[in-house]
């Protein structure tokens, strides 16, 4: 589990949230909500202390990620996978090396223990075969399940997707929700994803957090979220032009 305990942050004069408090449990799929700007981003890199707060904590397996010193820190980071905006795979890798990567660079497997595992994983993912295609020759939705095959190819407990969806179109994003779902179920991931797509968050997502005017301003289940009458939150949807209500 990982407990966030009155998180605050600013920076110099801009407050981006204060008094943040949230659990994750453990194997759940929570979504991160909120506008442009309202420090989705920033909240989730206090989560293995990429940046730290001004204030509060972050509790995993009872202890202060904020406290951690280099190797316990290092050893805590490799427990999260981070499925980047955009994907940012290597261009001049082709698939079978963006997946190995990590593999390379952090263990000392050889090279076909590193084969046998990236082409696992090219299959978890349903891009068996395509190791030798460079990231220009495949589709976005395709990049972008080799970027997620690459973050969970060291089987991380935690994996961020920052906007997973974002720029796909609706049947490919489709796909790329179903695959969030599959690797939550398959590799016992908790999830944690930073998105504006409600379609999206109704599909994955178990849990709800909303940031709003420097708070958290709800949070709640995936179905206490169609019934609540939380005018933000309930604005914030119907903006997405997204009907959750039958
Ligand atoms: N390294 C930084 N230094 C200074 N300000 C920052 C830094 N990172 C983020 N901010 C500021 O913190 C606020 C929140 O940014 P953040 O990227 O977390 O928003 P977001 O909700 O993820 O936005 P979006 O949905 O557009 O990605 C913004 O005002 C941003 O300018």
């Amino acid at each position: 589990m990982i407990e966030i305990r009155n998180l605050t942050k600013s920076f110099g004069s801009n407050l981006v949230w204060e008094d943040v408090s949230f659990n994750i449990e453990e194997g759940e799929t929570v979504a991160i909500i909120g506008r442009s700007g309202c420090g989705k981003s920033v909240l989730v890199k206090h989560l293995n202390a990429l940046m730290y707060p001004d204030s509060g904590e972050v509790i995993i397996d009872g202890r202060n990620v904020f406290d951690l010193e280099y190797v316990a820190l290092r050893k805590m980071r490799q427990r999260f996978g981070v499925l980047f905006q955009g994907s940012a795979l290597f261009d001049s890798l082709n698939t079978f090396e963006n997946i190995a990567f990590p593999l390379e660079y952090f263990t000392d497997l050889t090279e076909d223990e590193i084969a046998d595992k990236v082409e696992e994983s090219l299959d978890l993912v349903n891009l068996a075969g395509t190791g030798d295609q460079s990231p220009a020759e495949l589709s976005g939705g395709m990049q972008r399940r080799v970027a997620l095959a690459r973050a969970t190819i060291l089987e991380p407990d935690f994996l961020i997707y920052d906007e997973p969806t974002s720029g796909l179109d609706p049947k490919t994003s489709e796909e790329i929700n179903e695959l969030i779902i599959s690797m939550a179920q398959n590799l016992n991931i908790t999830s944690i994803v930073v998105t504006h797509d409600i379609h999206s968050v109704l599909e994955i997502a178990e849990r709800v957090v909303f940031l709003e005017n420097e708070n958290l301003s709800w949070h709640g289940t995936v179905d206490e979220m169609r019934e609540s009458d939380n005018e933000d939150l309930m604005n914030f949807i119907t903006a997405s032009e997204y009907q959750i209500r039958n």
